[in-house]
């Protein structure tokens, strides 16, 4: 279970500002920026086309992103979660548990939470501390009509009391009309070399009785059932893995495409750039009341990263509606 942690409140979402196209590629030309800087005299508030910003659930600060084909996506600055990814058809692939808080507290279970930096179980909370608090928003921009936002978060005096390093977390989401693209960089700004282990821990929208996912047969696998702790080690000999009852185990060398059938009539492309690992995860009877409404298909980086002073390190994933 996290901790409960003390919050800062976030700066005032103002936003200045100045739309640019500096770079010469042509790509580069049809993308603007907007940075997202507090103009409290002012009080403007400028974000790129299909950016906004508004009061989340329990008052928690959202940002929601519009493409012109239809699809949406919601993100909270608790946490740098995406909570809601909605296709051209109106239809969410994202779920969030029915037990999920939104009280700044608690990280939020469901969307796409953050577990830096740590997987765990491991020397600090369970999946690290990234995920319960807030990041800060400071950039938006459009590129060919998509909309994209990045978020920041930093060591702060909570951060250093369980892992003492100073690092820089960029996290870029962009939005596409059935796609939605993420950029994770991880930066040592300390002055010594650190480690850590992260994951997406997705929770998709699922019956998990129709749920399949494809790609991982081969991989080495670390069963966590029964016990977290001591996984067991194996291989993978399945084309298609199944939910018959509870699932928890992580895939070590995962390849960079999996395909998930959801059970209710979509097929989402799963693909990363980095994410060398792999977790499925569902809770079964743990989780009586939702257990049959979700499924976890989380990209990991189980094995250690080691990062050097000004060191960093790059992880994408898009999940696409096929
Ligand atoms: O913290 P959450 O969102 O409840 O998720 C917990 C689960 O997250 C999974 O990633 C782990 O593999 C499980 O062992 C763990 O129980």
């Amino acid at each position: 279970m996290a901790a409960s942690c003390t919050l800062t409140v976030p700066a005032p979402f103002g936003a200045s500002s100045s739309s640019s196209s500096s770079s010469s590629s042509s790509s580069a030309r049809r993308s603007r920026r907007f940075g997202v800087v507090a103009m409290a005299s002012v009080g403007q508030k400028v974000y790129a086309p299909g950016v906004a910003v508004s009061e989340g659930n329990g008052g928690l600060p959202k940002i929601s992103l519009k493409s012109p084909q239809g699809s949406e996506a919601e993100i909270y600055l608790f946490g740098g979660c995406v909570t809601s990814w909605k296709v051209p058809s109106g239809k969410d692939l994202l779920f969030v548990r029915p037990d999920a808080v939104f009280n700044g507290q608690k990280p939020i279970s469901g969307g796409i939470p953050h577990c830096f930096p740590q997987f765990g179980p491991g020397a600090i909370q369970q999946h690290g501390f990234a995920r319960n608090v807030n990041w800060s928003f400071t950039d938006s921009e459009v590129t060919e009509g998509d909309p994209a936002v990045t978020l920041e978060l930093k060591d702060d005096s909570y951060s250093r009391s369980m892992w003492d390093f100073s690092f820089q977390a960029l996290y870029k989401v962009v939005l596409h009309s059935t796609s939605l693209s993420t950029t994770l960089t991880i930066t040592n700004t300390d002055d010594k070399p650190f480690s850590f282990n992260s994951a997406l821990h997705t929770y998709f929208s699922a019956s998990i009785a129709g749920v399949s996912v494809k790609g991982l047969k081969g991989s080495k696998t670390l069963n966590k059932d029964p016990d977290p702790k001591n996984p067991i080690e194996g291989k993978e000999e399945r084309d298609e893995v199944t939910f018959p009852g509870f699932v928890d185990c992580v895939y070590l060398g995962a390849p960079s495409e999996l395909t998930l059938d959801n059970g209710l009539g979509d097929k989402i492309v799963i693909s990363n750039t980095n994410w060398s690992d792999a977790v499925l995860w569902n809770p079964h009877l743990q989780m009586e009341a939702c257990y049959k409404d979700f499924v976890c298909v989380e990209n990991a980086k189980i094995e250690t990263v080691q990062l050097g002073p000004k060191e960093s390190w790059v992880a994408k994933q898009k999940i696409e509606l096929i």
